[in-house]
């Protein structure tokens, strides 16, 4: 077998939510211009912050980004993506809302859109996301 040698990139802790209306379509938000990977779309959510765990991150980052309220125990876990980018290494837990209250808002200029999972692939993602979109597809 051949040596596994480490990458040295740091892994980098982020958490993604799937929030899903009642016509199961899901929330796609577009990465605003300046950042990296702008004009790709994503799932809400971000970096987990020290002292944070993942599911409190979302509950803060789905207020933050979009105006809208849920709670730790909506948050069901989906699946995950582990991807290596040029300068990191993304771990990112997938968790799926359907309970939450609010209408969603681009608090942060972003675009935003609900997207069933069948057309998710229309629409560019992230490469770390790729592989999520199929247990969309048969969750939904
Ligand atoms: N929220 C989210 N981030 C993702 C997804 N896919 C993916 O590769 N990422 C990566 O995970 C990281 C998330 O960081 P973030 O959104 O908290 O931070 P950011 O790069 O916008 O920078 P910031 O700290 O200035 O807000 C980014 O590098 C982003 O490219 C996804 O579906 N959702």
């Amino acid at each position: 077998m051949s040596e596994v040698k480490p990458t040295g990139k740091r892994l980098l802790l982020v958490a993604a939510c799937a929030l899903v209306d009642t016509d199961r379509r899901v929330l796609l938000a577009q990465r605003p211009e300046g950042k990296q990977l702008a004009g790709l779309w994503e799932f809400p959510g971000g970096k987990v912050e020290p002292g944070e765990t993942p599911e409190q991150c979302l509950v803060r980052e789905l207020n933050e980004e979009l105006g809208i309220e849920t709670e730790i125990p909506c948050l069901a876990p989906l699946t995950f993506a582990s991807h290596s980018y040029d300068d990191f290494h993304l771990l990112m837990p997938l968790y799926v809302c359907r309970r939450f209250r609010g209408i969603a808002q681009p608090r942060e200029g972003q675009g935003l859109k609900w997207v069933r999972p069948r057309q998710m692939r229309d629409y560019p993602m992230p490469p770390a996301d790729a592989p999520l979109i199929q247990f969309l597809i048969d969750l939904l």
